[in-house]
Protein backbone atom coordinates (compact mmCIF):
# COMPACT_ATOMS: atom_id res chain seq x y z
CA UNK A 1 0.00 0.00 0.00
CA UNK A 2 1.09 3.54 -0.72
CA UNK A 3 1.71 5.86 2.12
CA UNK A 4 2.06 9.70 1.79
CA UNK A 5 1.62 11.86 3.71
CA UNK A 6 -2.25 13.04 3.86
CA UNK A 7 -0.77 16.72 2.58
CA UNK A 8 0.21 14.84 -0.20
CA UNK A 9 -1.86 12.61 -1.00
CA UNK A 10 -4.11 13.57 -3.20
CA UNK A 11 -1.86 15.59 -5.15
CA UNK A 12 1.05 12.75 -5.07
CA UNK A 13 -1.90 9.97 -6.39
CA UNK A 14 -3.21 12.27 -9.36
CA UNK A 15 0.43 12.81 -10.30
CA UNK A 16 1.46 9.02 -10.17
CA UNK A 17 -1.88 8.08 -12.18
CA UNK A 18 -1.07 10.71 -14.84
CA UNK A 19 2.37 9.96 -15.17
CA UNK A 20 1.81 6.28 -15.39
CA UNK A 21 -0.36 7.15 -18.97
CA UNK A 22 2.46 9.71 -19.89
CA UNK A 23 4.32 7.12 -19.47
CA UNK A 24 2.64 3.78 -21.53
CA UNK A 25 1.63 2.33 -17.83
CA UNK A 26 4.82 1.12 -16.77
CA UNK A 27 6.14 2.98 -13.95
CA UNK A 28 10.00 2.84 -12.88
CA UNK A 29 10.97 0.60 -9.85
CA UNK A 30 12.31 1.39 -6.49
CA UNK A 31 15.55 1.56 -6.99
CA UNK A 32 16.51 1.53 -10.34
CA UNK A 33 18.18 4.49 -11.97
CA UNK A 34 16.45 6.50 -14.89
CA UNK A 35 18.51 9.11 -17.22
CA UNK A 36 15.96 12.51 -18.12
CA UNK A 37 17.05 13.72 -21.65
CA UNK A 38 14.70 17.40 -21.50
CA UNK A 39 14.54 19.02 -24.62
CA UNK A 40 12.38 21.25 -27.17
CA UNK A 41 12.91 18.29 -29.94
CA UNK A 42 11.90 21.24 -32.29
CA UNK A 43 12.13 18.76 -34.12
CA UNK A 44 13.87 15.04 -32.63
CA UNK A 45 16.97 14.16 -34.32
CA UNK A 46 19.92 11.48 -34.71
CA UNK A 47 22.30 13.45 -31.94
CA UNK A 48 19.06 13.17 -29.52
CA UNK A 49 19.37 9.73 -29.97
CA UNK A 50 23.17 9.05 -29.97
CA UNK A 51 23.82 11.26 -26.60
CA UNK A 52 21.00 8.84 -25.36
CA UNK A 53 22.11 5.34 -26.55
CA UNK A 54 25.92 6.66 -24.68
CA UNK A 55 23.96 7.36 -21.28
CA UNK A 56 22.80 3.73 -21.90
CA UNK A 57 25.09 2.37 -21.64
CA UNK A 58 27.84 4.42 -20.22
CA UNK A 59 25.86 5.45 -16.90
CA UNK A 60 24.16 1.61 -16.63
CA UNK A 61 21.15 3.31 -16.73
CA UNK A 62 18.08 0.82 -16.87
CA UNK A 63 16.19 3.63 -19.37
CA UNK A 64 16.45 7.20 -20.24
CA UNK A 65 13.19 9.20 -20.73
CA UNK A 66 13.12 11.98 -23.52
CA UNK A 67 10.80 14.73 -21.89
CA UNK A 68 9.94 17.13 -24.70
CA UNK A 69 9.19 20.37 -22.80
CA UNK A 70 5.86 22.20 -23.55
CA UNK A 71 7.74 25.62 -23.83
CA UNK A 72 11.51 26.21 -23.12
CA UNK A 73 11.29 28.93 -20.87
CA UNK A 74 14.59 30.46 -22.65
CA UNK A 75 13.12 29.73 -25.97
CA UNK A 76 11.04 32.14 -28.49
CA UNK A 77 7.54 30.31 -28.62
CA UNK A 78 7.58 31.81 -32.43
CA UNK A 79 9.25 29.13 -34.02
CA UNK A 80 8.29 26.20 -31.43
CA UNK A 81 6.15 23.54 -33.12
CA UNK A 82 3.30 22.57 -31.31
CA UNK A 83 4.30 19.32 -28.27
CA UNK A 84 1.99 16.70 -30.44
CA UNK A 85 3.93 17.61 -33.44
CA UNK A 86 7.19 17.41 -31.39
CA UNK A 87 6.23 14.69 -29.47
CA UNK A 88 5.35 13.10 -33.30
CA UNK A 89 8.94 13.68 -34.49
CA UNK A 90 10.40 11.53 -31.12
CA UNK A 91 8.13 8.74 -31.84
CA UNK A 92 9.16 8.21 -35.43
CA UNK A 93 12.85 8.40 -34.92
CA UNK A 94 12.70 6.62 -31.22
CA UNK A 95 12.01 2.88 -31.06
CA UNK A 96 14.49 1.70 -28.19
CA UNK A 97 12.92 -0.68 -25.68
CA UNK A 98 14.16 1.32 -22.70
CA UNK A 99 13.93 5.02 -24.50
CA UNK A 100 10.80 6.42 -23.79
CA UNK A 101 9.00 9.48 -24.69
CA UNK A 102 7.35 11.17 -22.59
CA UNK A 103 5.03 14.81 -21.93
CA UNK A 104 5.77 14.40 -17.98
CA UNK A 105 6.37 18.08 -17.90
CA UNK A 106 2.70 18.79 -19.55
CA UNK A 107 1.58 16.58 -16.47
CA UNK A 108 3.61 17.72 -14.04
CA UNK A 109 2.29 21.19 -14.95
CA UNK A 110 5.79 22.56 -14.96
CA UNK A 111 7.90 24.64 -17.62
CA UNK A 112 11.12 25.04 -15.26
CA UNK A 113 13.48 21.58 -14.61
CA UNK A 114 13.71 22.94 -11.32
CA UNK A 115 10.15 22.45 -10.40
CA UNK A 116 10.33 18.72 -12.59
CA UNK A 117 13.04 17.58 -10.68
CA UNK A 118 11.27 18.02 -7.11
CA UNK A 119 7.92 16.70 -8.40
CA UNK A 120 9.72 13.82 -9.93
CA UNK A 121 11.95 12.96 -6.33
CA UNK A 122 8.57 13.19 -4.39
CA UNK A 123 6.72 11.06 -6.79
CA UNK A 124 9.12 8.48 -7.26
CA UNK A 125 11.54 8.34 -3.92
CA UNK A 126 13.55 5.24 -4.26
CA UNK A 127 13.92 5.92 -8.56
CA UNK A 128 17.28 7.75 -8.85
CA UNK A 129 17.49 10.25 -11.90
CA UNK A 130 20.37 11.59 -14.03
CA UNK A 131 20.07 14.43 -15.60
CA UNK A 132 21.57 14.71 -19.65
CA UNK A 133 22.15 17.52 -21.49
CA UNK A 134 24.72 18.60 -24.57
CA UNK A 135 27.24 20.88 -23.78
CA UNK A 136 25.41 23.66 -25.03
CA UNK A 137 23.24 23.69 -22.08
CA UNK A 138 26.34 23.30 -19.43
CA UNK A 139 26.92 27.11 -20.97
CA UNK A 140 23.37 28.13 -20.43
CA UNK A 141 22.42 26.35 -17.60
CA UNK A 142 23.33 29.59 -14.85
CA UNK A 143 20.16 31.07 -16.11
CA UNK A 144 17.69 28.42 -15.57
CA UNK A 145 15.63 28.82 -12.51
CA UNK A 146 16.91 27.43 -9.35
CA UNK A 147 19.72 26.03 -11.45
CA UNK A 148 21.96 25.43 -8.33
CA UNK A 149 19.19 23.40 -6.64
CA UNK A 150 19.36 21.16 -9.70
CA UNK A 151 23.16 19.97 -9.27
CA UNK A 152 21.80 18.98 -5.95
CA UNK A 153 18.85 17.35 -6.99
CA UNK A 154 19.89 14.84 -9.91
CA UNK A 155 23.43 13.70 -10.99
CA UNK A 156 24.51 15.82 -14.21
CA UNK A 157 25.94 14.00 -17.59
CA UNK A 158 26.82 16.22 -19.89
CA UNK A 159 27.77 15.33 -23.43
CA UNK A 160 30.53 17.22 -25.84
CA UNK A 161 28.78 18.75 -28.34
CA UNK A 162 31.36 20.30 -31.59
CA UNK A 163 31.26 24.03 -30.71
CA UNK A 164 30.18 24.02 -27.47
CA UNK A 165 32.89 21.77 -25.13
CA UNK A 166 35.41 23.92 -24.80
CA UNK A 167 33.27 27.20 -23.59
CA UNK A 168 31.09 24.88 -21.75
CA UNK A 169 34.20 23.78 -19.99
CA UNK A 170 35.46 27.26 -18.15
CA UNK A 171 31.04 28.07 -17.77
CA UNK A 172 29.32 29.53 -14.70
CA UNK A 173 27.86 26.10 -13.97
CA UNK A 174 31.31 24.53 -14.29
CA UNK A 175 33.34 26.65 -12.15
CA UNK A 176 30.77 26.60 -9.39
CA UNK A 177 30.84 23.12 -9.01
CA UNK A 178 34.35 22.06 -10.06
CA UNK A 179 34.60 20.78 -6.96
CA UNK A 180 32.36 18.54 -7.94
CA UNK A 181 33.17 16.96 -11.69
CA UNK A 182 33.74 13.40 -11.78
CA UNK A 183 36.80 12.67 -14.44
CA UNK A 184 35.30 11.51 -17.38
CA UNK A 185 37.34 7.70 -17.10
CA UNK A 186 34.99 7.43 -13.84
CA UNK A 187 31.73 7.73 -15.64
CA UNK A 188 30.37 4.50 -14.36
CA UNK A 189 30.57 5.74 -10.83
CA UNK A 190 28.01 8.82 -11.74
CA UNK A 191 24.51 7.67 -10.57
CA UNK A 192 26.48 6.29 -7.43
CA UNK A 193 28.19 8.42 -5.36
CA UNK A 194 26.00 11.67 -3.94
CA UNK A 195 24.88 15.04 -5.34
CA UNK A 196 26.25 16.77 -6.64
CA UNK A 197 28.44 15.55 -9.08
CA UNK A 198 28.72 16.08 -12.97
CA UNK A 199 30.68 15.00 -15.73
CA UNK A 200 31.90 15.78 -19.21
CA UNK A 201 31.49 12.86 -21.62
CA UNK A 202 33.31 12.92 -24.69
CA UNK A 203 31.78 10.12 -26.57
CA UNK A 204 30.95 10.38 -30.62
CA UNK A 205 29.99 13.22 -31.38
CA UNK A 206 27.83 14.64 -33.92
CA UNK A 207 26.57 18.60 -35.32
CA UNK A 208 23.54 18.24 -35.96
CA UNK A 209 21.02 20.22 -34.61
CA UNK A 210 17.25 20.99 -34.61
CA UNK A 211 17.84 24.39 -35.97
CA UNK A 212 19.87 22.96 -39.05
CA UNK A 213 16.82 20.77 -39.56
CA UNK A 214 14.06 23.54 -39.29
CA UNK A 215 16.11 26.16 -42.09
CA UNK A 216 16.74 22.97 -44.54
CA UNK A 217 13.03 22.41 -44.46
CA UNK A 218 12.54 26.21 -44.60
CA UNK A 219 14.46 26.49 -48.05
CA UNK A 220 13.52 22.81 -49.40
CA UNK A 221 9.50 24.71 -48.74
CA UNK A 222 8.76 21.25 -46.39
CA UNK A 223 6.72 22.34 -43.60
CA UNK A 224 6.76 19.02 -41.47
N1 LIG B 1 24.40 17.45 -31.57
C1 LIG B 1 24.21 17.35 -30.26
N2 LIG B 1 25.21 16.94 -29.44
C2 LIG B 1 25.04 16.85 -28.09
N3 LIG B 1 23.88 17.15 -27.47
C3 LIG B 1 22.85 17.56 -28.22
C4 LIG B 1 22.95 17.68 -29.64
N4 LIG B 1 21.76 18.11 -30.11
C5 LIG B 1 20.96 18.27 -29.04
N5 LIG B 1 21.60 17.94 -27.91
C6 LIG B 1 21.08 18.00 -26.54
O1 LIG B 1 19.80 17.39 -26.49
C7 LIG B 1 18.94 18.09 -25.60
C8 LIG B 1 17.69 18.55 -26.34
O2 LIG B 1 18.13 19.41 -27.37
P1 LIG B 1 17.17 20.24 -28.31
O3 LIG B 1 15.87 19.52 -28.46
O4 LIG B 1 17.14 21.65 -27.90
O5 LIG B 1 17.93 20.10 -29.72
P2 LIG B 1 18.84 21.21 -30.42
O6 LIG B 1 19.36 20.55 -31.64
O7 LIG B 1 19.84 21.76 -29.46
O8 LIG B 1 17.72 22.29 -30.77
P3 LIG B 1 17.83 23.80 -31.32
O9 LIG B 1 18.80 23.81 -32.47
O10 LIG B 1 16.42 24.10 -31.73
O11 LIG B 1 18.29 24.63 -30.14
C9 LIG B 1 19.75 19.27 -25.06
O12 LIG B 1 20.32 18.92 -23.81
C10 LIG B 1 20.85 19.44 -26.11
O13 LIG B 1 22.04 19.99 -25.53
O1 LIG C 1 14.36 25.54 -15.85
C1 LIG C 1 14.71 26.43 -16.63
O2 LIG C 1 14.77 27.63 -16.28
C2 LIG C 1 15.10 26.03 -18.03
C3 LIG C 1 15.52 26.97 -18.95
C4 LIG C 1 15.88 26.55 -20.22
C5 LIG C 1 15.80 25.21 -20.57
N1 LIG C 1 15.37 24.32 -19.64
C6 LIG C 1 15.26 22.90 -20.00
O3 LIG C 1 16.40 22.47 -20.67
C7 LIG C 1 16.08 21.35 -21.47
C8 LIG C 1 16.74 21.51 -22.81
O4 LIG C 1 16.04 22.50 -23.53
P1 LIG C 1 16.32 22.70 -25.08
O5 LIG C 1 15.30 23.66 -25.57
O6 LIG C 1 17.73 23.18 -25.17
O7 LIG C 1 16.16 21.36 -25.70
C9 LIG C 1 14.56 21.26 -21.50
O8 LIG C 1 14.14 20.24 -20.63
C10 LIG C 1 14.14 22.61 -20.97
O9 LIG C 1 12.91 22.59 -20.28
C11 LIG C 1 15.03 24.70 -18.39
Amino acid sequence: MLRFPPSLQFDKLTCRRSLARALGGRLPHKGSTVGLLGGSFNPAHSAHDLITRQALTRLDLDEVWWMVSPQNPLKSPAEMAPLAARVDSALVLQQHPRIRITTIESQLGSVYTADTLRKLAKIFPGVRFVWLMGADNLLQISHWRDWKDIFQLVSIAVFARPGYSLPAASAKAAQYFAHTQLPERKFRQLSKVPTPVWTLIHGRQSRLSSTQIRQKAKVSGKTC
